[in-house]
């Protein structure tokens, strides 16, 4: 891993190391919106072609049912069934306290105002299927999604080679009680789902992680049709703040959790250990040749690296200008630290708090802002499933109250119309 002392970096060095590929190569674009437009003139045919072209399977049909879900779901071990049902059950959990009735406020005598919540009616599921199977991706996403009530919940995931999904994803439909699920991946899933499809029916909002190709098809459809987004959360990454006191070992296997993921992954250390910093590449040097997925670990390392600070306000300035999907404080001080976090996706605090946890079974969302939208972005929540509505009423004793306000705010405004709606209700 290159690596950098903080204090030789000008704001241009630090602003281009903090850059990550918001926009992908040229070439993505292109057959991303060459895939949207096929989708939308063929519907179906595109995807039966697209799964041949891209995920090399000729499928019979684009989806698989109930009969065959449980089928597939009866294959996993008594384990993996309790692993699974753990995850669950602690996502459920956390997830079920984010559904909060708003108190009422009466702004003024007789005026008074409130906000209720309403599912989205139909959403999109994308559960990414190309470099790994990601059963835990379905969980968060679903959980949510039930818990606020969505009425219809579509689901695309790319075909396996034998044209049907993994057994794993086909045990969280059975838990989560889907019946269908479509089997189309990458950007033409993006665009099935945004248009609709003979098959596919169109959603309102798409959820969901992935590639390059997924991600750039979801920020495409935003701006082009009336079907919204979650967020841009692409390639993973994660950036560890750690100080002498941070186990090397540990550090070295959380970098490599995120890096497996993908070769565009990147992970970040930021220490005020140069020792420390040494000892965590040894460590890297040690445990990543092991690993089943070592070369494409290998290859984000490559593209990933240290900063060495002074302090751990230093660090921790970096941070928030990097913006990471997950920080991870390994610092004896953490708690002293957390309130100067500004921009993050998902924090992970102490030595005995490895990201995996977070990825799979503590209960928080694993979907999460990348490339520094942690900025402006949450991640997934039961919110990002619902409206939220304002209602107002108003009495007699109200609109006397308010009325002479909104005239002479619709005089100043030039509209009389507007004023005259209140008027005529004061007589
Ligand atoms: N930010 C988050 O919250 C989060 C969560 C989980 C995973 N992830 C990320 O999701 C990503 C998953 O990526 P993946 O590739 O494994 O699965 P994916 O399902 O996102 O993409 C696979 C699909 O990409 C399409 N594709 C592949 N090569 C193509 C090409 N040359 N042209 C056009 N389309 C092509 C294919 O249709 C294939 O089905 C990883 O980068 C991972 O880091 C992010
Ligand atoms: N780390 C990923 C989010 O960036 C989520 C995930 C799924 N499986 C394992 N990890
Ligand atoms: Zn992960």
């Amino acid at each position: 891993m290159k690596r950098f002392n903080y204090s030789d970096l000008s704001k241009a060095a630090i602003q281009k190391l903090v850059q990550r590929n918001v926009d992908p190569a040229e070439e993505i674009r292109a057959v991303v919106e060459d895939v949207i437009k096929n989708v939308r003139a063929n519907g179906d045919k595109a995807l039966f072609d697209y799964a041949a072209k891209f995920d090399k399977v000729e499928l019979k049909s684009l989806f698989i049912e109930k009969d065959e879900i449980g089928q597939l779901a009866s294959t996993l071990q008594p384990d993996q069934k309790q692993a699974l049902q753990m995850a669950y059950d602690n996502i459920y959990k956390f997830h079920q306290t984010q559904l909060k009735t708003e108190d009422k406020v009466e702004t003024m005598p007789g005026v008074t105002c409130w906000r209720e919540l309403r599912p989205i009616e139909k959403v999109g599921l994308y559960i990414p299927g190309g470099t790994a199977v990601l059963p835990s991706t379905f969980l968060m996403l679903g959980i949510p999604a039930q818990i606020a009530g969505c009425h219809e919940i579509v689901v695309c995931s790319p075909p396996q080679r034998n044209g049907k999904v993994n057994a794993y994803i086909a045990y969280v439909a059975h838990l989560l009680g889907i019946e269908k699920i479509y089997l189309i991946g990458g950007s033409q899933a993006i665009a099935a789902m945004a248009y609709g499809t003979e098959s596919i029916p169109k959603v309102d909002k798409i959820f969901g992680p992935g590639n390059q190709y997924v991600t750039k098809a979801k920020t495409i459809i935003q701006s082009t049709t009336n079907t919204a987004i979650d967020m841009p959360a692409g390639p993973s990454e994660v950036l560890v703040i750690a100080d002498e006191s941070a186990v090397p070992e540990y550090v070295a296997a959380d970098l490599l959790a995120q890096a497996e993921h993908g070769v565009d992954s990147q992970s970040v250390l930021v220490t005020t250990s140069t020792e420390l910093a040494e000892k965590v590449q040894a460590e890297l040097t040690k445990q990543l040749p092991v690993l089943p997925r070592a070369e494409i670990a290998g290859k984000a390392i490559d593209n990933s690296y240290i900063v060495i600070t002074n302090t751990l306000d230093e660090a921790m300035d970096f941070s928030n200008q990097y913006a990471p999907e997950h920080l991870i404080l390994a610092t004896a001080s953490w708690r002293q630290i957390t309130g100067n976090i500004i921009n993050a996706g998902s924090v992970f605090l102490g030595n005995l708090t490895p990201e995996s946890a977070g990825d799979y079974a503590s209960g928080t969302n694993h979907t999460l802002p990348t490339s520094a939208y942690a900025r402006a972005y949450s991640g997934v929540s039961v919110d990002s499933f619902v409206k939220k509505i304002t209602f107002q009423h108003i009495t007699p004793d109200g609109i006397k109250n308010i009325g002479p306000t909104v005239e002479t705010l619709a005089e100043l405004e030039g509209l009389q119309a507007h004023k005259n709606a209140v008027t005529v209700r004061m007589k």
